[in-house]
């Protein structure tokens, strides 16, 4: 079977090369982006983006003559503020490429492959070849050991090893096999042993990962809310300094009459004046933040399809996970027969047998599979019974076959069950299925009619190293809660083992939605983690839907996320990265804004001192002239923007600290640094500057 191997995989992404992004090439993207429609989605740069077109017109005519200060002076500052719109470009070019190149990584893993498509789902049915470009959803696929797997898919026959090291960069085969939480198969890996028969479920283009491609590429980044809120904020300061700005110029003009000195300000230093007070260092590397939080979540081999649930994962207070294949391994494998009083063994063994020899799921293979090695009990045929397949909600699956009804499952549904023809179920098994619960196995019971045969006991492992990484996602205040449905005993056994702060057992899949609109209802945001078809609609409903990547098609589709490592403890990274894009969005606005209001203090004596003199006293950077103090601003706001493209890539160093204490640290730090850097910053400048003038 699957690797037995326990412990998860911890490491980064490894699956891909990632091709470093060329210079060249975000030079050349951010000259793109000078296009008015895309300047035109960012408010506070497309100021900036009129005030470079203005200046440069009022350079051009100063060079005829009758400028309004000289050229060289208004070139400068014309050329600083087209610096600043590209530095904001090429940011944000940087993190699109890095996307970009996990993309392209991903995308060669789309391979064109012909398939061959079967006429009915039988490996033995006619088949002819169809590219997989063209296959159509529906299709029905055979894919032999060494072949490729053409597309997103369920599979409907068979079990195969799979190499799926492509996209998971795990080395280790996955099995892939019909029925339970193990049959969906994504395109573009590839078959390693054995065979399978497969229902395509995407269209091509359309698979999973195509969508991811589109979101890592930034196609499909919509704004979260939060980003919308801080661009209100940044859109309301930026008119509240364009208003300023135009009423100085009034003001200087009736100071320039009154005390009968120097020239009234121009409508260059107007200019640089409003681009240095309005948000410009946020304003340039906000998309810059968003874009890098989705490469950093993909870096951890979380393909995130929503920007908003990434953002939502900063604030999680709950998580919720499946028990099998999430905080399990989930080949729940038939370990034992224990049989009622008066029975024996071979017979429960022939009844569990006859039961699951139409159940595709991984427990019914595998009890056939127990009941061959202990009593050499071979499948007959069972043609022209009725078979009950397994369903969440009845918990029992069987086969009504020559007058008898045999059925296996749960063991409240199979009592609910015998009771209903008559029949009682002996209370010697109760002790007994409390017994196999409580080792955390589960306990299936077989009945035969109104006869209650006995018990199958499927053994399932907990992953390792969960119990520790939930004691960290704890320590983050987030609180940990199981939901099966299993009973309530071997919830609490593997509770314990996995050490989770609460379980629910005997879940329906209503009751997983409904625990999470819950939560919900009482104002917190719910994150959830599953593999199963059953999962699917409480992973829709969560605000952080984490699908395993081992898991089917149904809950894929539903989540907003899926872990490439189906590790249950990968929320603790999720978390981090959520905060961390909060964080760092919210240290720049806040360095941004100080920033601004410093950069204040340093120009306006200088811009004005020629209309008031009285304001050269202000002039405590002793500057070397207003020209040079008001050049010296522009650059100083354009650099800022380059020496901030780190931070806004890499992200604000996260630690698991309560948010007051996290909070008045990075107003410490960004908002003092903003207040200060612009003195020392500008003065360098102007220094430097000094022998132009
Ligand atoms: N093939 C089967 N035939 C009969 N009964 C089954 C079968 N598989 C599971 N059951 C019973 O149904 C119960 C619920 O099914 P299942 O475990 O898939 O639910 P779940 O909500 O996905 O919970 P989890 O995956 O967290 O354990 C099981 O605990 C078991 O008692
Ligand atoms: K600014
Ligand atoms: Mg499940």
């Amino acid at each position: 079977m699957s690797s037995t191997d326990t412990s998860l995989p911890q490491g980064e992404f490894t699956g891909s090369t990632f091709r470093p992004v060329s210079r060249v090439a975000v030079i050349g993207e951010a000259f793109c982006k000078l296009s008015p429609r895309v300047q035109l989605r960012n408010p506070v740069m497309f100021v900036v983006y009129l005030g470079s077109i203005v200046t440069t017109l009022l350079g051009i005519q100063a060079l005829g003559g009758d400028g309004e200060a000289p050229a060289g002076f208004i070139f400068a500052i014309a050329a600083w503020l087209w610096f600043t719109v590209l530095f904001a470009n090429a940011a944000e070019a940087l993190a699109e490429g890095r996307g970009k190149a996990q993309a392209d990584a991903l995308r060669s893993t789309r391979k064109r492959v012909v398939a061959q498509v079967l006429k009915e789902p039988r490996r033995d049915s006619q088949s002819w070849p169809v590219p997989s470009d063209e296959l159509a959803v529906g299709a029905f696929v055979r894919v032999e050991a060494g072949e490729i797997i053409p597309a997103d898919g369920e599979v409907l026959q068979g079990a195969a090893s799979v190499d799926e090291s492509a996209i998971t960069g795990e080395s280790a085969p996955v099995i892939r096999e019909s029925g339970g939480d193990f049959c969906s198969v994504t395109g573009g890996t590839r078959v390693l042993s054995d065979w399978i028969v497969m229902r395509v479920t995407a269209r091509p283009g359309e698979a999973f990962l195509d969508r991811m491609i589109a979101m890592v590429e930034g196609a499909k980044r919509g704004k979260t809310p939060n980003e919308i809120a801080l661009n209100i904020l940044l859109v309301a300061l930026t008119l509240i300094f364009l208003l300023v700005c135009v009423t100085l110029l009034p003001f200087s003009s009736f100071g320039a009459i009154v005390n009968g000195a120097g020239s009234p300000v121009t409508i260059t230093v107007l200019i640089a004046l409003l681009i240095c007070l309005i948000p410009t260092t946020i304003g340039a590397l906000l998309s810059a933040v968003g874009v890098a939080g989705m490469s950093r979540m993909m870096k951890a081999n979380v393909l995130a399809t929503s920007g908003r649930a990434i953002e939502a994962a900063g604030d999680v207070d709950v998580l919720l996970l499946d028990k099998t294949g999430t905080i399990t391994l989930g080949n729940r494998e038939a370990s034992a027969f224990i049989p009622a009083p008066g029975v024996t063994e071979q017979a429960l063994a022939d009844a569990a047998q006859l039961a699951s020899l139409a159940d595709e799921t991984p427990e019914g293979r595998s009890i056939v599979i127990l009941a061959k090695q202990k009593f050499n009990l071979r499948g007959r045929e069972v043609q022209g019974a009725e078979t009950i397949a397994f369903s969440a909600h009845t918990r029992m699956s069987g086969i009504n076959i020559d007058d008898h009804q045999i059925r296996k499952g749960a063991a409240s549904a199979i009592r609910t069950h015998v009771e209903s023809l008559g029949g009682i179920f002996p209370p010697e098994l109760v002790k007994l299925v409390d017994e196999v619960a409580r080792r955390g196995s589960t306990p299936l019971v077989v009945s035969d009619g109104s006869k209650v045969l006995g018990i199958v006991e499927l053994k399932d492992i907990v992953k390792g190293g969960i119990k520790e990484r939930f004691a960290e996602l704890r320590a983050m205040g987030i609180r940990t809660v199981m939901i099966t449905g299993d009973n309530k005993l071997t919830a609490a056994a593997i509770a314990a083992e996995a050490g989770v702060d609460d379980y629910l057992a005997e879940a329906t899949p209503e009751d997983k939605l409904r625990l999470i609109r819950k939560y919900q209802e009482e104002g917190r945001l719910v994150a959830m983690t599953g593999d199963g078809t059953n999962d699917a609609p409480a992973l829709a409903q969560a605000d952080v839907a984490v699908a395993m990547n081992s898991g089917t098609q149904a809950a894929k589709e539903a989540g907003n996320m899926v872990d490439l490592d189906s590790n249950p403890t990968k929320l603790l990274r999720v978390v981090e990265v959520g905060k961390q894009m909060i964080m760092t969005r919210g240290a720049l606005t806040t360095f941004s804004v100080a920033n601004d209001l410093a950069k204040y203090f340093a120009i306006i004596p200088a811009a004005f001192v020629a209309t008031y003199p009285a304001l050269g006293a202000l002039n405590i950077m002793h500057l070397h002239s207003p020209g040079s103090a008001i050049l010296s601003a522009v650059i100083f706001n354009a650099l800022i923007i380059v020496v901030l493209i780190p931070l806004a890539l890499r992200g604000v160093k996260y630690r698991a600290e309560p948010a007051s204490r996290l909070l008045t640290r990075n107003l410490l730090i960004y908002g003092l640094g903003g207040l200060i850097a612009p003195f020392i910053g500008i003065k360098l400048i102007d220094l430097m500057l000094t022998p132009f003038f």
